[in-house]
């Protein structure tokens, strides 16, 4: 089955039902060291995923790990150009449950992103990236305890679907023609505007499916979340990109008034019961102009429009959702993503889920994770129906590569992540445990100890799970 690599002896695979792991005692868990910085975040990681479950079960559970390539190690055992060998594929998908460090992809032209390839083969349509602080954690903004968000990152398609052409190929050159000379001018909302020719030409697919299939992991992780955080935003440019991000928004909020329509209640409609909470004999149109800024100069058709929707609501979820029942409910908003850059620094707390496209998403994941300690903080998961791939948020930090240096929190929570998919909450919590020890006890690695007031000596990458694994005990 396997052209250059043997799975474990010992072990059984992972499965799924109806979308979640049936997971035994002593999974095959295959991971991918990864590039640059993967050489020092990998041995660290498995070291204190083993320590965490070695001190929580006692032998009952462990993980055979099963070594799978990607990238530059990929290409030294399966020669020039194989960086993602059909064995790793293989092994992902009949295993199940996967883990795998950073891989470096060129800029501009070579190949396209490992990692992204990865997702797509395996249909990770979510990545899950928490952004939390860990007491103790330094960090540039003033109140990082505030911010406690799972970004919920649409991971499929968007522009990542990687459907390009370079500036001066033919077929870009033919595309920009038929754009300028056929498509443009039949559509007359485009006016007389015109592609330079000498454009490169990038497609950004943003589907229903796609979209729908997303929110509806935010809202089912809404659900288990606790009262006060029990909130969905749904981050687009829509202002902008009307008929990709502002479709995501659109398509959001019709799965959150269909499938979610006893849970949820969107903060539009919130207005409108709030409204009539508080002025039971307020008129629709009194409660259109509420809601909509700069009622009165609109066009007699829109404000038509307003009533009806007022109208609609009131009469759709009154029942369910009025006399403040709606408080209850799931809070679906939706923030324009220029705007939640700055909403996350200044009213962190006022956030739960966000959930966004591909390119959003990885651009806020990184922003929030600055806010609670840097990337070396920031885990992640990619989870699809019958597979799912642990990974951090950063990537191989090249400059930093093989120096025993960078700080492993981020590919360790990552681990924690999968151990709280797989069910092995023990486990998990021994390893935050430890995490938030060493943190509270200033041995941590050079990206925090910089940032420490005064700075403290850092830990090397090893010693820094070290420390992890000692502060268990705490
Ligand atoms: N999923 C993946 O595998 C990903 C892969 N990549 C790829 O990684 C390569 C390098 O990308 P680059 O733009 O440098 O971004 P990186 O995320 O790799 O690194 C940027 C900076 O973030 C900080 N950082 C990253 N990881 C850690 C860590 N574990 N501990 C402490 N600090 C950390 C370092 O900052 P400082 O030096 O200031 O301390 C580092 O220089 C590219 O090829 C890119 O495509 C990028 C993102 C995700
Ligand atoms: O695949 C890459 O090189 C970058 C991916 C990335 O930045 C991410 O997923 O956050
Ligand atoms: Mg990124």
């Amino acid at each position: 089955m396997y052209q250059k690599i043997t799975p474990p002896t010992t072990g059984e695979k992972v499965t799924f039902k109806n979308g979640e792991p049936i997971v035994p005692n002593n999974p095959i868990i295959p991971f991918i060291r990864g590039d640059g910085t993967g050489i020092d975040l990998w041995p660290a990681t498995e070291k204190v995923l083993d320590a965490a479950i070695a001190a929580s079960y006692g032998g009952q559970r462990q993980i055979s790990w099963f070594k799978v390539y990607a990238g530059d190690e990929a290409c030294e055992l399966y020669g020039t150009y194989q960086y993602l060998p059909e064995d790793t594929t293989t092994a992902i998908r009949e295993y199940g449950v996967a883990i795998k460090g950073p891989l470096t992809t060129p800029i501009g032209g070579g190949i396209r992103s490992l990692n992204v390839a990865l997702r797509q083969i395996h249909d990770l349509y979510a990545c899950v990236r928490p952004c939390k602080y860990y007491t103790g954690t330094p960090s540039p903004h003033k109140t990082p305890e505030k911010l406690d968000v799972i970004i919920y990152r649409e991971n499929t398609e968007d522009i990542y679907l990687g459907i390009e052409w370079r500036q001066g190929t033919e077929i870009a050159e033919k595309l920009i023609h038929f754009l300028n000379t056929e498509l443009i001018p039949a559509t007359p909302e485009h006016g007389k505007k015109q592609i330079r020719l000498d454009s490169g030409i990038g497609i950004k697919p943003i589907s229903k499916t796609g979209s729908q299939r997303l929110v509806r992991r935010a809202i089912f992780q809404a659900l288990r979340l606790p009262k006060n955080k029990q909130m969905v935003t749904l981050v687009h440019k829509g202002n902008i990109m009307k008929y990709t991000e502002g479709a995501f928004r659109d398509w959001g909020y019709e799965l959150t008034t269909t499938e979610f329509r006893n849970e949820c209640v969107t903060e539009r409609e919130s207005w409108i019961l709030g409204n009539k909470e508080k002025n039971p004999d307020l008129s629709l149109e009194d409660n259109a102009k509420m809601i909509e800024p700069g009622y009165d100069s609109l066009t007699p058709e829109k404000k038509a429009e307003i009533c009806q929707e007022v109208e609609g609501v009131l009469n759709a979820i009154w029942e369910t959702h009025g006399e403040g029942k709606w408080k209850e409910k799931i809070m679906v908003n939706d923030r324009i993503a220029d705007s939640i850059f700055q909403q996350i620094q200044t009213r962190p707390d006022e956030y739960s889920i966000l959930a966004t496209m591909n390119l959003n998403g990885d651009y806020l994941s990184d922003a929030a994770a600055a806010m609670v300690g840097g990337l070396g903080m920031g885990p992640g998961a990619n989870i699809g129906d019958e597979c799912a791939i642990f990974e951090a948020t950063h990537g191989t930090a090249p400059k930093h590569a093989g120096l025993d240096r960078v700080n492993p929190g981020s590919l360790i929570l990552s681990g924690v992540m999968m151990l709280e998919y797989m069910g092995w909450q023990e486990a998990a919590d021994l390893i935050k445990k430890g995490l938030s020890g060493a943190i509270a006890n200033q041995e941590v690695t050079y990206d925090l100890a910089r940032l420490m007031e005064p700075p403290v000596a850092p830990l090397k990458c090893s010693e820094f799970a070290d420390a992890i694994i000692k502060h268990f005990d705490d």
